[in-house]
């Protein structure tokens, strides 16, 4: 059995639901098709996730909401149309959204919650019943069903009775259609994953019904060794280790939620990125392991969204427990950080920017220099981290030489150095400005010269 997962670009229009049903029916074994919100249908475009974060907000702010609403029924509309499908599915998808905006606003995460996931929720009913009016028979499965997930304040993660509730899946005689992007709590509480997660979703069942393979269709023909809309025609990755697509999905390639290997990589399931638009493309292998390649270097990955807390104070090294209270500090405000570099006298907590604001910021700089003292303690803002990953760095001398003199030789300042204690990835802490500029550099660096 294949677990299939097409993202918003592949869902975006009639003509791309059009090829979805072609590429399930190419295959009998792919059963189980979790699928996203309508994306973009140009660059310009807008996803409906966003629109409808638009239009939940609205609500929030008691402005009027008729255009946002409409602007939302009308993207199914227009496919249901272009499907031959007949107005019965607008009216659900009506009435669905009219729930969720009439219910209860005092919790304003959860409503947000419930107002997203409609995207998923009343698309993959579309697509069910597009399939079923073509003679694929389909049954859409709501998360209700068992993707349970837990309660606030952590971020959004499938609890382990999810996998066991799931499993059950395997024995449906129908073509599955399950929404991507949410579970609901013990409670009944629906819960949104973190954008892309409908990337999780797939892998949460493929590994629940212990799919063969877990095939991830998005717009691109496979994962390419840098961000394709950075870089002209990368080299494109045919295998790459479950390690090595965590550390560059995390450190920028959109491509794949970093968050998905986890349920796959756990029981082993092999995963294959691949192209809605050409699917004969043999797309990208993620693997548990892979023989040497050529280049040392598997991938790129650039992220903007960064700031750092700079603390010093003299004598910082003899003092036992200042990182500990530091970190607690940063913990107490409820950050997750992502590097420590430090010195003898000062250390950065670099850490990502969305998690700060003017408030937070000032508490934490009056908490570090009353309580620990310091001498200095400030934010810095607008950086981004330049991840370098590859199983064979390990094996390379040279190799963080190389990748500072290119980026140097682009005029950026490098700000902090960390090498992984996997000696799986190199990561430079770079001002956002320099990012493209030295992800041209490193990668004619490390690439330029390499044939596939
Ligand atoms: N290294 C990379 N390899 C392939 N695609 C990448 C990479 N980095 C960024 N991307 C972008 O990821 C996009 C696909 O991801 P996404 O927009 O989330 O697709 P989907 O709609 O299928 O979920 C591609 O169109 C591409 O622009
Ligand atoms: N629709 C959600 C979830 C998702 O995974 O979407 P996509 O497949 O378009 O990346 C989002 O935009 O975040």
């Amino acid at each position: 059995m294949i677990v299939c997962k097409f993202g918003g670009t592949s869902v975006a229009n009639a003509q791309q639901i059009k090829k979805v049903a072609n590429i399930v029916k190419a295959n009998p074994a792919r059963k189980i098709i979790a699928v996203s919100a309508p994306g973009k249908r140009t660059d310009d475009d807008i996803k409906v996730t966003d629109l409808l974060i638009q239009l939940a907000n609205s609500v929030l702010q008691g402005v009027d909401i008729e255009l946002k609403l409409n602007a939302v029924i009308e993207r199914y509309a227009d496919i249901a149309s272009e499907l031959g499908l007949d107005d019965t599915i607008i009216q659900v998808i009506t009435s669905d959204l009219n729930e969720r905006l009439a219910s209860d606003k005092s919790e304003k995460a959860q409503f947000m919650d419930n107002i997203k996931a409609s995207g998923e929720d009343n698309n993959a009913k579309l697509i069910a019943a597009y399939f079923s009016s073509i003679g694929m028979p389909a049954k859409y499965i709501s998360p209700k069903e068992g993707l349970i997930v837990n309660d606030l304040p952590e971020r959004t993660f499938a609890l382990p009775e999810t996998y066991v509730n799931l499993s059950k899946l395997a024995h449906v005689e129908e073509i599955i259609v399950f929404p991507g992007f949410f579970g609901y709590t013990k409670a009944g509480v629906l819960r949104t994953f973190d954008r892309g997660g409908s990337d999780i979703t797939g892998s949460i069942l493929a590994s629940a019904v212990g799919a063969e393979l877990y095939e991830n269709f998005t717009d691109v023909d496979c994962v390419f060794s840098a961000n394709p809309r950075v870089v002209n025609c990368p080299v494109e990755i045919k295998e790459i280790t479950y390690r090595e697509m965590r550390e560059l999905s995390y450190a920028g390639f959109s491509v794949f939620h970093d968050e998905a290997l986890m349920p796959v990589y756990k029981q082993g399931i092999p995963v294959n990125i691949k192209n809605t638009n050409n699917p004969d493309a043999p797309g990208t292998h993620i693997v548990p392991k892979r023989p040497a390649a050529g280049s040392p270097v598997t991938g790129i990955a650039t992220d903007s969204g960064f700031s750092i807390l700079y603390v010093s104070k003299y004598l910082m090294n003899r003092e036992v427990g200042f990182g500990r209270r530091l970190l607690q500090i940063i913990e107490e405000e409820n950050i997750s950080y992502e590097h420590t570099p430090s010195g003898l006298d000062d250390i950065s907590v670099i850490m990502r920017s969305h998690q700060l604001n003017d408030e937070v910021e000032a508490r934490i700089i009056k908490r570090v220099k009353e309580e620990l003292h310091a001498e200095d303690a400030l934010f810095r803002h607008d950086f981004s981290m330049v991840v370098i990953v590859g199983e064979g760095m390990r094996h390379n001398t040279g190799l963080a030489a190389r990748a500072a003199t290119a980026i140097s030789n682009t005029g950026a300042n490098i700000e902090m150095i960390n090498q992984g204690s996997s000696e799986v990835s190199l990561v430079f802490g770079v001002r956002s400005q320099y990012e493209n500029q030295i992800l041209k550099a490193l990668y004619e660096e490390f690439f330029a010269h390499t044939t596939v």
